[in-house]
């Protein structure tokens, strides 16, 4: 099945979800676009998690809504979506080889010859009971299980953290290759910017449960600068996401598609990923707009 490049992979529209009193999701919108990799960034307990088993459908949202190529996240979406959260959903009892016949039992278009080849080329041991894997093995053999049944999304919390450095790039490249050879959407979340940076197309930046941005990489740092100057220069810009100062000097992601000024006093340059990402992580909470109220 290859994507509907014309309709979102995923649309998220006004998702909203408390658990008890506390907002882990507060009115996020974005959509994925269908045959890219979208990194979902925040800091921990910003909702990531929250948001990725909405989209698998779950978790239904207190209000708001996720669709999956046009259709309400649910039961029907299930079969074209590979969800892994960050506790693997594996049998312990059962053997690698076990599980594996399980997941072609379980799923209507498994391709049982891919499954094999990754488990391969991961070297896991068949005849061993899951439970007695290392961590890494457990999460490769949770993402073979979530690509063997060829979805057309891919939903991974945080995927590759129990992978040593070796197995990371192994795994990046099959994901890589995915994408690539079917068109498979993949949204993922991670802490770690290297790993956004060598696979994601797109960005999206969670704080606190809401979306601070969403964009193209490429696009998003085109359209940022970074300052350096004298704390009263620089906090007299315009459109500034975060500032942050030492000493009498500070430092300011600014939101700007222009060239890199050369006048003013301040040294400027681009932003790497992990200025940009850091910056609308560290950005204070944009403060509600006051009611203007009339006489
Ligand atoms: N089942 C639950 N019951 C109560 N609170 C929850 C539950 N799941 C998540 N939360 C809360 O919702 C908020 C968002 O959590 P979530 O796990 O989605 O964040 P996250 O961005 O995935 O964090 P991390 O990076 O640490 O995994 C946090 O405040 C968390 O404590």
């Amino acid at each position: 099945m290859s994507a509907d490049r014309t309709t979102p992979a995923v649309d998220v529209a006004g998702l909203t979800h408390r658990f008890g009193r506390r907002y882990a999701l507060d009115g996020c919108s974005f959509t994925v676009p269908a045959g890219a990799v979208t990194a979902l960034v925040g800091r921990n307990g910003a909702g990531k998690s929250t948001l990725l088993r909405t989209a698998a459908g779950l978790l239904r949202p207190d209000t708001g809504a996720v669709r999956v190529f046009g259709e309400p996240a649910g039961d029907a979406t299930l079969p074209r979506i590979g969800y892994v959260g960050q506790q693997a959903p594996l049998y312990p009892m059962l053997t690698v080889a076990q599980t594996l016949t399980l997941g072609g039992r379980l799923n209507p278009r498994w391709d049982a010859a891919y499954a094999h080849r990754l488990a391969d080329d991961a070297e896991l041991p068949y005849t061993a009971p899951v439970g007695t894997l290392a961590a890494g093995h457990r999460t490769r053999l949770a993402l073979i299980l979530a690509l063997a049944k060829r979805p057309g999304v891919l939903l991974l919390d945080e995927p590759l953290a129990p992978l040593d450095p070796v197995a990371r790039a192994e795994m990046s490249g099959t994901l890589m290759a995915d994408v690539a050879d079917r068109g498979t959407t993949v949204v993922l979340s991670s802490h770690v910017v290297a790993d956004i940076e060598s696979l994601c197309d797109h960005v999206v930046v969670l704080a606190e449960g809401r979306v601070r941005l969403t964009a193209e990489v490429e696009r998003a740092l085109t359209g940022h600068l970074i300052a350096v100057g004298a704390t009263e220069d620089v906090t007299e810009l315009d459109d500034i996401v975060e500032v942050r100062t030492a000493g009498r000097d500070a430092t300011a992601l600014i939101r700007s598609t222009g060239p890199l000024p050369s006048a003013g006093g301040l040294s400027w340059h681009r932003p790497t990923l992990e200025e940009l990402v850091l910056g609308y992580l560290r950005a204070p909470r944009p403060r509600p707009k006051r009611k203007v109220t009339t006489t």
